[in-house]
């Protein structure tokens, strides 16, 4: 039987997983998301400028004309100078809003410069909802990533629930290339098309 395990980078191994080979994904979550926060300003600033050139290169590979993206919070790369390039290019932009805890996620039209609101989660959605949309492609924050291109979020399981439906939408998870790490993917878990990190992958660039 194979043991589910996770590895991160620079962490020995018994710090995620538990003695009897059972394993702990908020530890994982945890470890990822404090590696994420340290990292310096400056670094994090050229990362998102190299994702932001691979997001730009990936939309036009696939003429992507509306794409839902995120606002970003605790540390996820922040691409908003690219949503800017994004919507001169005449890309139409949306942003996610949790309709409620056990619903896949709504987009809502929104571009730079149109007023936001915090919802109960504390982050910022487009503060004019009137009609949600369908976004023929996703930017997809990841906390991490594992070679199967499977991603680990917050637990809520809302991007999950949203690529159950139909036609499911093109999907780049969005990620620093320390959100790598060795997971097995749970049963409802659905692999993104593609991973967008500073480094790779090297066919968009
Ligand atoms: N940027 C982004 N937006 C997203 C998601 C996401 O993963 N990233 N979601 C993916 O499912 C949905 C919301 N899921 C959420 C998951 C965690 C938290 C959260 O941890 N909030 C912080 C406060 C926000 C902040 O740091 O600014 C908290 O509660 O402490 C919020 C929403 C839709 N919007
Ligand atoms: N297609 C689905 N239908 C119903 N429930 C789902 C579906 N996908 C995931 N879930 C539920 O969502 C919960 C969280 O899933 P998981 O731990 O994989 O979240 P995550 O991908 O890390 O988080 P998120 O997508 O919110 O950032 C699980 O309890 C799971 O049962």
């Amino acid at each position: 039987m194979r043991v589910p395990c996770f590895r991160v980078a620079g962490m020995p191994d018994n710090s995620i997983n538990t003695t009897d080979g059972a394993f702990d994904k908020a530890a994982l979550r945890r470890a990822l998301l404090a590696h994420r926060q340290a990292i310096a300003a400056e670094v994090r600033a050229r990362w998102n400028e190299a994702i932001s050139r691979r997001v730009l290169a990936w939309q036009q590979l696939h003429g992507i004309d509306m794409l839902g993206v995120y606002w970003p919070i605790r540390g996820e790369p922040d691409l908003r100078d690219c949503y800017v390039e994004l919507a001169n290019r005449g890309v139409r932009l949306a942003l996610p809003v949790v309709r409620s805890p056990d619903a896949p996620l709504d987009f809502h039209p929104w571009k730079p410069g149109d007023a936001t609101e915090r919802d109960a989660f504390g982050v910022s959605i487009p503060a004019a909802r009137n009609e949600s949309c369908r976004p023929q492609g996703l930017l997809i924050p990841c906390v991490g990533f594992n070679e199967g291109n499977f991603r680990l979020g917050y637990g809520g399981g809302f991007y999950d629930r949203t690529l159950a439906q139909t036609p499911r939408p093109l999907t780049a998870g969005i990620a620093y290339e320390c959100g790598r790490a060795g997971f097995d993917a749970a049963p409802h878990d659905v692999a993104l098309d593609v991973i967008l990190t500073e480094s790779r992958p090297a066919q968009l660039d």
